[in-house]
């Protein structure tokens, strides 16, 4: 059967993925309290539509950091593409790339950096986590920025990972033929096994990732590289603000699509807060929870320059590789440009939050 929209695809992936595979992609922190805010607040919002304007054009482009792109529908930064398909970050630039569309490879991707850049033919950026050996990220930001990654991503809701249940009953840990290539194997040993009652993932991260990360150590990452920086997981007003004060070039307003702090704001209700803090030249991302094309819709016209899509991007890829992330990419799309036609808001630029009531 034809796949007709992203859902479609979540089918297909759930009966061709290991059970606590699944698990690790579907499942959030603590209660799901987060990520299921993410999806309830999208759900529970609605767009006011405009008639009589001509729609005969429709147009989703935009340029986002100095980069041309076809859609605001970017990929989020997922550790580990292999867990899905066998050619992993790979396939997943090459969808992109087709759609016109950013992706955000990971930090923990388990292609190089140099075979994905070889095979994205649209913008690259490079997600960051402060780990505790800074020569490896100092060496990684250093590699990115020589094969054409154009921004780095620093997450900074991840001080440590959020209370994964299924992953800890589960015992998850990430199989030993999938790597995080980029990185030294003796620094992601502890991925590959679970202590009882946890994750290789939680463990990992307790071991590897500095949690005395602060505002000051942005200009670290600003002596080391060009590239336009990023922060990714701003929730809030103060945050937003403090980014701007410290020269940040964009921030992405998301909770880890509800994998780090439960309770924590859904993404579509902070973003408001985040945009009025910050100056209009400063791009405001989002991620958390956008499935179809009225969510990009209302995303926009809340201020969000684009949004990232997390999960349903792993569906189409464990589906059909390359083919299924393009096509997820596609659906979302088209159905974007068939919402802004009949919101009588054909540009981008026509949305704003008179759009929208909530
Ligand atoms: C399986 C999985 C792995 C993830 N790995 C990372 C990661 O390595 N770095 C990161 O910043 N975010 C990571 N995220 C979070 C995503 O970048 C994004 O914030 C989230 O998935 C967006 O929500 P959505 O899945 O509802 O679209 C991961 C999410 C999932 C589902
Ligand atoms: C390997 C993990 C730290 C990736 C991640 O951020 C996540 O699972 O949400």
């Amino acid at each position: 059967m034809e796949a007709l929209e992203p859902a479609d695809f979540e089918r297909a992936a759930r009966a061709r993925l290991p059970a606590e595979t699944w698990d690790f992609v579907q499942g959030g922190s603590g209660a799901e309290r987060t990520l299921a805010a993410n999806r309830a607040q999208f759900e529970q919002a609605r767009l006011r539509p405009r008639t009589m304007v001509d729609v005969s054009t429709t147009d989703q482009r935009l340029t986002l950091l100095g980069s041309p792109l076809s859609t605001p529908i970017g990929i989020a930064p997922v550790a580990y593409h292999q867990l899905f398909h066998p050619e992993g970050e790979t396939a997943t630039a090459r969808a992109a790339g087709r759609a016109g569309a950013l992706m955000v490879a990971g930090i923990f991707a388990s292609r190089t950096l140099e075979s994905i850049a070889e095979a994205a033919t649209g913008p690259l950026w490079l997600q960051l986590y402060w780990l505790r050996r800074r020569d490896a990220l100092a060496a990684l930001v250093e590699r990115a920025e020589a094969v054409g990654f154009r921004a780095l991503v620093l997450t900074v809701d991840a001080p440590r990972i959020g209370r994964r249940l299924r992953d800890a009953r589960n015992g998850f840990a990430v199989p030993a033929h999938i790597r995080a290539v980029n990185l030294d194997p003796s620094l992601m040993a502890a991925s590959h096994r679970a202590d009882a009652g946890s994750s290789g993932i939680a463990d990992h991260a307790k071991e590897q990732f500095d949690p005395t990360l602060t505002w000051a150590d942005l200009a670290w990452l600003r002596e080391r590289s060009s590239l336009p920086i990023v922060l990714k997981g701003i929730l809030t007003a103060e945050d937003a603000r403090l980014a701007a004060e410290h020269g940040v070039d964009a921030v992405v307003v998301s909770n880890h699509g509800g994998r780090q702090l439960d309770g924590a704001l859904p993404t579509l209700s902070a973003l408001p807060e985040v945009v009025a803090a910050t100056p209009p030249d400063l791009p405001v991302l989002l991620d958390g929870g956008v499935r179809t094309g009225t969510d990009v819709a209302l995303a926009v016209a809340l201020g969000a320059r684009a949004v990232l899509i997390g999960r349903p991007i792993l569906w189409g890829l464990a589906a059909d590789g390359e083919n299924g992330v393009a096509r997820v990419l596609d659906l979302l799309k088209t159905e974007l440009d068939d919402t802004l036609a009949l919101l009588g808001r054909p540009r981008l630029a026509d949305l704003d939050p008179t759009a929208v009531v909530r």
